[in-house]
């Protein structure tokens, strides 16, 4: 403390000292000093790259980290990009939880958002924005205030460095616009006056002048393009926060919300922000500049021509900016129309894009185009009837703001020589001169000085004018920015309120979802498919128990729409529980991997759609996913150990093929349908969850495959819920719920009291079907012995014993009746074979044997249906999926005995034929 106090003083004098010989020191010296300075510090930074650069060709290049992310506990991420010679560091903070509370109000509660809330009878509290029509009006202001908290967080802040910045430059600029005016009339009035000298020093300052001047505009259009990068950036990231939550705003901002019109939210994000941004950033030059100008140049011109002039200036402006507020289209509200329009003609090619081989297969581009013609016809009138607008419009400005502007000015500018009392400093100067020769340099000088003023101040006014168009089409921008903020918002917390809700809207949202089971719970949950906000939902089916206790595996069964991926979507959390209550684990992960954040996240449930998802990436990024190559190594995973994982799904050769783990491909192209589903089968042997809810997941793969899939993931301890419409499918499984498409359900054990109750009632009703067997085959015999005879030319007639039963013998000898015998006959002998198939296996079923091995239980249930078993090999799925009651019905003659159904059908032909 003791050296401080006397070392300050001694410094502020010697800086005192310092600062008081510049002052006194001449204007070129401290030209030079700066200059020296500037000098030294260049030629130091230059030392100190080229030392640098030498120190590494010494010792090689130092290892550069490639593309290397770490991840902070607090969802802070750090990547290392290599830049230049070195590794930038990048640290990207996710937005707090706090923030996002303290804006939801912005977003959420609109000015004259309650009044309108109430009058349209949604109730109070948070709700839906209104729909305020995108112009210059109290919406926008607070839009543009609400979007810019986010855009400039802090007062410390990068953006608000970057807008300081950019403010000095401009007034920079208007300064130098001073100093070119007044340069331009001193050289015009040393040209007419012939002054050689003073007119040859002025073209030396003009040309220094000019330096500052090129780099001040530079400078201005780079700080106004850093802006712009600064706001999206920041937007970006806090709708990124926003959209890819645990929240799953996602999905539930198209499939639920649905406040996004015209576009889905990529068509906000990627088209409508960067325009906003823009726009935003360009306001603040094209506004805060002309404006400065305004102030600047009206005091100049107010001071050179008196205060008639200005106050003319000043009514000419209020004047013109009335009428073009008066006359102008509304830009706003057609550059929201524009954008919208985009975003549909946008996603019907992103469509095109995303489903090209289902298309080509079709050969549906004609159907397309007109599609996409529609949309593009759409786009191209709206914007057709935007220009036709602003072609008048344009027309009106460049008069107004060119023609009427200048020949005003020309009358201003005149008023010191014509009306010298009225005229200001240039009516005094006029009033003073001596000689008349001084009096008309004098005059040229003021009148180029006053000129080039005026041009300056036109300049400016113009550019203001200008920028109520560029304000309307911000604020058509900003209210679609606003739009996507404050839904995702809404989505985000869900702010859904109405006094009178619809029946299962989402403000009539009363059931639970609960984390922290040991298992998977459902009670009393009705399958609702949730409708868009406002809009209540359907029930599909009735409030449905479900226990899975870890180790029960579910087949959840039922015809296509019952219902099934439903309930998948009610235990991810997808959509909403209305009633009852659902349970499910919380972060409880496997044994399969030390450590898996990733199913941990998702509550030790891993889902599996119907539809494989390929991930942009890497070959291991689709066996890994939804990890990263960085996770997949925290978790203590090499690439080897994938190799085992490939190998039980029988895809161990893809690496090779496709040229390695990093290989990069549009994967969705390159793998067949069944690939596909082995690649998600092997993402869940790869994450061993706890439990894993499968959807249809081996309809494209070879039934030998499916087997030993169930059996691997069985070894790894995952509890496995399949969602399917095979009943193959039931041997891998211990419980059945079924869903009969009509809002019915039935959950039962397989193998259980039930079914082998089931199986009894059939086996009962085939053994009393195939009592008169024996005497039907005795009687076929006949027949045929019978027929042989009536087919060969000139025979016998058959017995009349063998017709016994039917009306008259000549009506029962007809080809028709032969041919019902002959069927029943043979159906007969095969419903006997099939009841003694089925009463051996159920000899072989006990309770015992289903509770120890279910898989093999289900197995041999699957031979009871002979037919079945057929219809299996041959991959007819939709036979596979008939119920047990089948057994009851006759095989196809073809199946049991080939040829005598081929001679029944011969048979059949040649009575025809006689
Ligand atoms: N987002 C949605 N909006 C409206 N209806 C939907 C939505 N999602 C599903 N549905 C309807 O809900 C019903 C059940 O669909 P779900 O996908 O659960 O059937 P599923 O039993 O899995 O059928 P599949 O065997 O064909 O896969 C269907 O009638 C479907 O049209």
């Amino acid at each position: 403390m003791a050296n401080q106090s006397t070392l300050r003083p001694a410094l502020s004098s010697l800086l005192q000292q310092y600062l008081e010989l510049l002052r006194k020191a001449p204007k070129y010296s401290r030209v030079l000093l700066a200059a020296v300075l500037a000098a030294a510090a260049g030629g130091y930074y230059q030392k100190r790259r080229l030392a640098r650069k030498r120190a590494e060709e010494r010792q090689g290049r130092a290892l550069i980290r490639r593309n290397s992310e770490v991840k902070l506990n607090d969802g802070v991420r750090v990547i290392y990009v290599p830049y230049k010679t070195k590794n930038a560091k990048v640290t990207i903070r996710p937005t707090k939880a706090t923030t996002f509370d303290a804006h939801r109000r912005l977003f959420l509660e609109p000015p004259g958002g309650r009044d309108f809330r109430r009058a349209s009878g949604s109730g109070g509290g948070e709700g839906p924005p209104i729909n305020t029509k995108p112009g210059l009006n109290l919406a926008f202001l607070h839009q543009l205030l609400s979007l810019l908290s986010i855009m400039i967080p802090r007062l410390t802040s990068k953006e608000s460095f970057l807008l300081l910045l950019h403010t000095i430059f401009l007034v920079s600029r208007t300064y130098l616009s001073l100093v070119v005016a007044r340069l331009d009339g001193e050289i015009v009035r040393d040209l007419v006056a012939g002054n050689g000298k003073a007119f040859s020093w002025g073209i030396v300052k003009w040309l220094g002048v000019g330096g500052p001047a090129v780099y001040c505009n530079a400078m201005i259009k780079y700080l106004q393009a850093k802006i712009s990068i600064a706001f999206r950036t920041r937007l970006t990231r806090y709708i990124h926060d926003l959209y890819l939550n645990d929240n799953l705003g996602y999905y539930k901002v198209q499939n639920l919300d649905g406040g996004l019109v015209g576009g889905g939210a990529d068509q906000f994000i990627t088209s409508d922000l960067p325009l906003f941004c823009d726009n935003a950033a360009a306001l603040y030059s094209s506004l805060g500049k002309p404006f400065l100008d305004l102030v600047v140049f009206n005091y100049q011109l107010y001071r050179a021509l008196g205060g008639l002039s200005f106050a003319g200036i000043m009514v000419n402006y209020i004047g013109s900016a009335w009428m073009l507020r008066k006359l102008s289209p509304p830009f706003g509200k057609l550059a929201a129309a524009q954008g919208r329009r985009e975003g549909e003609f946008r996603g019907l090619h992103s469509r095109i894009i995303a489903n090209a081989e289902e298309i080509a297969f079709y050969g549906g581009a004609d159907m397309e185009q007109g599609f996409l013609d529609q949309g593009f016809r759409e786009l191209k009138h709206l914007m057709e009837r935007i220009y036709g607008m602003k072609i008048r419009y344009n027309m009106l400005e460049d008069f107004v703001l060119k023609y009427s502007w200048s020949a005003l000015g020309y009358l201003f500018s005149s008023m010191p020589v014509f009306l010298p009392a009225w005229g200001g400093l240039g009516g005094l100067v006029e009033l003073g001169s001596p000689t008349s020769g001084g009096k008309e340099k004098d005059r040229m000088r003021a009148f180029i000085t006053n000129k080039r003023l005026m041009l300056s101040l036109a300049d400016a006014g113009g550019r203001m004018m200008y920028s109520i168009k560029d304000l309307s089409e911000l604020a058509g921008y900003t209210s679609r920015v606003y739009s996507l903020v404050s839904t995702l918002h809404r989505v985000h917390s869900h702010s859904y309120s109405s006094p009178r809700p619809e029946l299962f809207s989402l403000a009539d949202i009363q059931g639970t979802l609960h984390y922290g089971f040991t298992g998977i719970r459902l009670e009393g949950v009705p399958i609702v498919v949730p409708s868009v906000w406002p809009h209540g939902g359907e029930i599909l089916v009735d409030d449905v128990d479900i226990l899975i206790r870890p180790g029960d595996h579910l087949l959840i069964s039922g015809p296509n729409g019952a219902g099934k991926t439903s309930v998948a979507r009610l235990i991810a959390g997808l959509w909403p529980v209305y009633r009852g209550l659902i349970s499910r684990p919380r972060n409880v992960s496997n044994a399969g991997l030390k450590e898996d954040p990733v199913t941990a996240d998702l509550g030790g449930i891993m889902f599996l759609p119907q539809k494989p998802y390929l991930a942009q990436g890497t070959l291991r990024d689709q066996v890994i996913y939804p990890h990263t190559e960085a996770d997949m190594r925290a978790a203590g995973v090499s690439d080897w150990d994938l190799i085992p994982v490939l190998k039980a799904v029988r895809l161990s050769y893809l690496p090779d093929r496709e040229g390695g783990w990093d290989t990069k491909k549009e994967w969705k192209d390159v793998l067949s349908g069944g690939e596909k589903q082995r690649i998600s089968l092997a993402r869940v042997i790869y994450h061993s969850p706890a439990f894993a809810v499968l959807d249809e997941p081996t309809s494209a793969v070879s039934s030998d495959v499916e087997g030993v899939l169930y059996s691997v993931c069985k070894e790894k301890g995952i509890t496995l819920v399949t969602l399917s419409t095979r009943a193959s499918l039931k041997k891998y499984h211990t419980f059945q719920l079924s869903l009969d498409g009509e809002g019915g359900w039935a959950m039962e054990r397989i193998g259980g009291q039930q079914e082998r109750g089931e199986v009894e009632r059939e086996l009962e009703m085939l053994r009393e079907r195939v009592k008169d067997a024996k005497a039907m085959r005795e009687r076929l015999e006949k027949v045929k012995a019978a027929l042989a005879k009536v087919w060969v030319e000139g025979g016998e007639l058959p017995d009349e014993e063998v017709f016994i039963g039917t009306e008259s013998y000549a009506e029962s000898v007809t080809p028709d009746f032969a041919y019902s015998i002959l069927s029943e006959a043979k159906a007969a002998e095969v419903r006997e074979g099939e009841a003694s198939a089925a009463t051996q296996h159920q000899e072989e079923t006990t309770p015992e044997s289903v509770e120890t091995a279910p898989s093999e239980m289900s197995a041999s249930f699957a031979d009871v249906t002979k037919s079945q078993a057929l219809a299996e090999s041959q991959g007819d799925v939709s036979a596979m999926g008939e119920s047990y009651a089948d057994i009851a019905e006759p095989a196809s003659p073809e199946v049991k005995d080939g040829e005598s159904y081929d001679a029944a059908i011969t048979t059949e032909k040649d009575l025809g034929g006689n």
